[in-house]
């Protein structure tokens, strides 16, 4: 079994984990686990602060913002356009400066680099060339290229919208009208409104068909009218009135999607998980744990420390679009394999064009360790079988990794080669989810 599908992996978390542990063997765990846990900052909410902050107009301080692969591949990102971004203990500090070309932009593996950063790339004055892992180039993103060229900018690429391609910024984009393909990632919009208030005439974005994550555009359009942008919802699509964009402090919540493992071992083991700093209300589709996890036979409550989750001992299977919430299906998929019924996830096909093809991925994942699994053009059926010990691939996919852990718990010998694939958004996963288990993980996030 190849080790790292991904391939090449840059940026400054190269390699962290895996030069050390190569292959991890899962800690299996029957004990009931009884934890408080911190999580450091989501990912979604650091990518669209940092764009937003580079683009404002003052300086801002992002408290707690995510330091993991994805985010400072977007951080080097905006630096190579001549923004100014300074780390500060826990935050990091971003100025505002002209923005320049030419500048080679490694995306990694982040659909957040991909599609949000091209739209900035076009206000600067200068050639900007997007690349990243060889798995970067099948990552769907002509829906992105073909509205940024319906917005004036000019763009060359291989004919098919994906990496590597070049932005040719003059400094400005006139914006206006545009009708985009945004059913293969909500990113393709998110992308599009986070800059188009700097366009000369706005974006009056039309989708031409569905939209996936749909509260990942709640949250981008959240975030926009929080820092004083003009941004309505159209009969077709959005609307973005040119004007300034505020400079704002933002503290940044706890990454609720990377609150999925934790909380499931929960579920696995028949204990009580709680996550600390669970926001009142958010934007963050990891928010819908809440539900999913009682769907799945779970207790869940607020306490005042934060987020509690309660196991039996047994878990529910699950019948769920989970169109929204995409990113939390490799966790929720684990846990239906670990069920005791058959499970029926849909309204994910776009997570296809993912950090990797997530639905055949789990399929290889979730057979290997026992169960029968269906992929159907939408999603997946999963239906529990006689448990057994697997060496699992990473596919260079953080969520795979999580939901690796989530199978060892209850399966002994689950191994999971490349697990440092989570350095994407969450570094220290392994040194967590041993605290998780037992070890202290020290003070807060
Ligand atoms: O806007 C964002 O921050 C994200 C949007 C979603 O992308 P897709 O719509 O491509 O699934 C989600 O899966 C991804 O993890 C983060
Ligand atoms: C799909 C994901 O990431 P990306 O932002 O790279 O699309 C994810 O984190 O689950």
């Amino acid at each position: 079994m190849p080790s790292l599908r991904g391939g090449r992996r840059t940026g400054s978390f190269l390699g962290q984990n895996e030069r050390v542990n190569p292959v991890w063997t899962t800690p299996h765990r029957t004990a009931p686990v009884d934890a408080v846990v911190g999580l450091p900052g989501s990912k979604s909410i650091t990518a669209r602060a940092l764009i937003l902050a580079a683009i404002a107009d003052g300086p801002s301080r992002l408290i707690r913002a995510l330091r993991a692969r994805d985010t400072d591949l977007m951080a080097d990102g905006l630096r190579a356009l001549g923004v100014g971004i300074d780390v500060a203990g826990e935050d990091l500090l971003v100025r505002p400066m002209p923005l320049r070309g030419p500048a080679d932009v490694d995306a990694g593996l982040a659909g957040t680099v991909l599609r949000f950063l091209p739209s900035v790339a076009a206000l600067a004055d200068g050639a900007v060339r997007f690349d990243g892992d060889p798995r970067l180039r099948d990552r769907p993103n002509a829906g992105l290229i073909a509205g940024l060229r319906g917005a004036g900018v000019r763009i060359d690429d291989d004919g098919r919208g994906r990496a590597p391609f070049t932005v040719h910024g003059t400094g400005r984009v006139r914006g206006g009208a545009v009708t985009v393909d945004a059913s293969e990632s909500s990113q393709v919009v998110s992308g599009l409104l986070l800059a188009a208030a700097r366009f000369d005439e706005g974006l009056d974005l039309t989708l031409s068909g569905g939209v996936p994550s749909m509260p990942h555009v709640d949250m981008t359009v959240t975030t926009l009218r929080a820092q004083g942008v003009d941004v309505t919802a159209t009969a077709g699509g959005w609307r973005v009135v040119p004007g300034p964009i505020a400079a704002r402090d933002v503290v940044v919540e706890p990454d609720l999607s990377n609150a999925a493992p934790f909380l499931g071992a929960a579920l696995v083991t028949g204990g009580r998980v709680t996550v600390r700093d669970w926001p009142q209300s958010t934007t963050q589709p990891g928010a819908q744990l809440d539900r999913l996890l009682a769907d799945m036979g779970a207790d869940v409550e607020r306490t005042p420390d934060g987020l509690q989750v309660t196991g039996h001992g047994s878990i529910r299977p699950l019948v769920a679009d989970l169109g929204d919430v995409g990113e939390l299906t490799p966790v929720l998929a684990a846990l239906c394999a670990l069920a005791e019924g058959t499970s029926r996830l849909t309204g994910i096909a776009h997570l296809r064009g993912h950090e990797t093809d997530r639905l055949q991925a789990l399929d290889e994942v979730l057979t290997a360790v026992g169960a029968r699994v269906e992929q159907l053009p939408d999603g997946l059926v999963i239906e529990p079988g006689p448990r057994r010990a697997a060496q699992l691939d990473s596919y260079a996919d953080h969520r795979m990794v999580m939901a690796a852990a989530v199978l060892g718990l209850a399966i002994e010998g689950v191994q999971v080669a490349d697990p440092g694939a989570v350095t994407k958004t969450l570094p220290d996963f392994v040194e967590r989810w041993a605290g998780l288990l037992g070890e202290p993980i020290g003070a807060g996030r």
